[in-house]
């Protein structure tokens, strides 16, 4: 489980039980088993795998779909932006091209089991002139596990236009993705076996997102920091201009990584013995390519009574603000008992 550093970083904690599912950044313990994952090796050169399966759903019927799994969380859990991605392919096929996904906003309302696929059942609540609204309900053994309403705007000009700034930081190409962190501290000689073991679980985690901290994390070590955190992330492999809608629903699922673990930066002390997103809204903002390095900025304006508020922004690299997005979650914690193992 990930700890924060006094330089805004995470490092890991080997002494977690590890319940959260990608609430922390890498969101899985390195001491905890490998995700369960039907994943081949991934190539940048390769149509992302995001496309190829995860979000290539299967119709069964008129507003009917079926979703399979790739990347699950150590939790056995299915990782909420796959389920919200989904929801999303599912209601986007439903409206016409010229509509565009504007917003989302979802209830996690009970577990994704791994074991078998998720159906998507999609409901055409209102087609106007401007916008259409669909509500999806993502079902398992006969019972909803997430309630999402996904709005879509035709594109309109408007005088009324302002954005914030980007933050400034290091370009995606002077920094190094999670998997080259792991690999220098890997070359530590004084790494403890335990650690060392438990990095080598982490390269095996084939998340289908490229991600750069913007400030590297210090594995292991245990300084609290400001609920806020900076990632440069893309989708693994490539996806191509030209369809938006594919690109909202890849962003939704890219948005829900690592996210809920903003909220626990400021408590090194403690470790999330239940964590899970409860909710998850986003706006899209702009054009934007989810196959190209987007900078995500995170922050946790609140905590309390076993609950974390985030908030994000994804800005495209070249400064425009493309998704805005928000999500409360459990946060079920325990005091930290067991001394860093460096
Ligand atoms: C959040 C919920 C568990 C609802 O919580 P409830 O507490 O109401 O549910 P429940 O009663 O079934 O209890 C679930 C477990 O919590 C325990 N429990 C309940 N209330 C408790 C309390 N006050 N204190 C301590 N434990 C408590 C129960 O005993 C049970 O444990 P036991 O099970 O041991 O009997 C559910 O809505 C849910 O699972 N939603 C889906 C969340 C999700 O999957 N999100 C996407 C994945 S997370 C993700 O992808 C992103 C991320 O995490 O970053």
């Amino acid at each position: 489980m990930a700890d924060q550093t006094d330089d805004g970083t995470k490092t890991l904690d080997s002494s977690d039980s590890g319940e959260s599912p990608g609430v922390v950044f890498p969101p899985e313990s390195p001491e905890e088993g490998i995700p369960h994952s039907s994943a081949t090796h991934f190539n940048n050169d390769l149509k992302s795998v995001l496309v190829t399966s995860v979000l290539n759903l299967e119709a069964l019927d008129v507003d009917l779909y079926r979703g399979t799994h790739h990347w699950v969380p150590r939790t056995q859990r299915l990782f909420g932006g796959q389920i919200v991605g989904q929801a999303l392919v599912a209601a986007a096929k439903s409206v016409s091209d010229h509509h565009y996904a504007h917003s989302l906003h979802c209830y996690f309302v009970r577990a994704g089991d791994p074991k078998v696929p998720v159906l998507y059942q999609v409901e055409r609540t209102r087609d106007g002139r401007s916008f259409c609204v669909r509500s999806v309900k993502a079902i398992q053994h006969g019972q909803p596990i997430l309630i999402c309403q996904a709005s879509f705007h035709m594109l309109q000009e408007s005088p009324l236009q302002h954005q914030f700034t980007m933050p400034v930081v290091p370009q995606p190409e002077d920094l190094l993705t999670v998997e080259e962190l792991i690999h220098q501290y890997l070359s530590k000689p004084d790494l403890a076996e335990t650690a060392r073991q438990g990095l080598n679980k982490l390269l095996a985690n084939e998340v289908p997102i490229e991600i750069k901290p913007v400030n590297p994390p210090h594995f292991y070590r245990h300084t609290a920091t400001q609920p806020k955190q900076l990632f440069w992330v893309r989708a693994r492999g490539h996806i191509g201009e030209g369809n938006m809608k594919l690109h909202c629903c890849v962003a939704a699922y890219v948005s829900d990584y690592a996210f809920l673990g903003t909220a626990l930066l400021p408590y090194p002390n403690y470790r999330a013995k239940f964590s899970a997103s409860l909710d998850h809204a986003m706006w899209f903002h702009s054009t934007f390519r989810t196959d190209e390095w987007m900078l995500y900025e995170c922050e946790s304006p609140w905590a309390g009574g076993s609950r974390g508020l985030v908030q994000g922004r994804l800005w495209r690299r070249d400064g425009v603000l493309a998704v805005s997005c928000s999500q409360e979650g459990v946060l079920r914690v325990r005091p930290a008992t067991q001394p860093s193992k460096l």
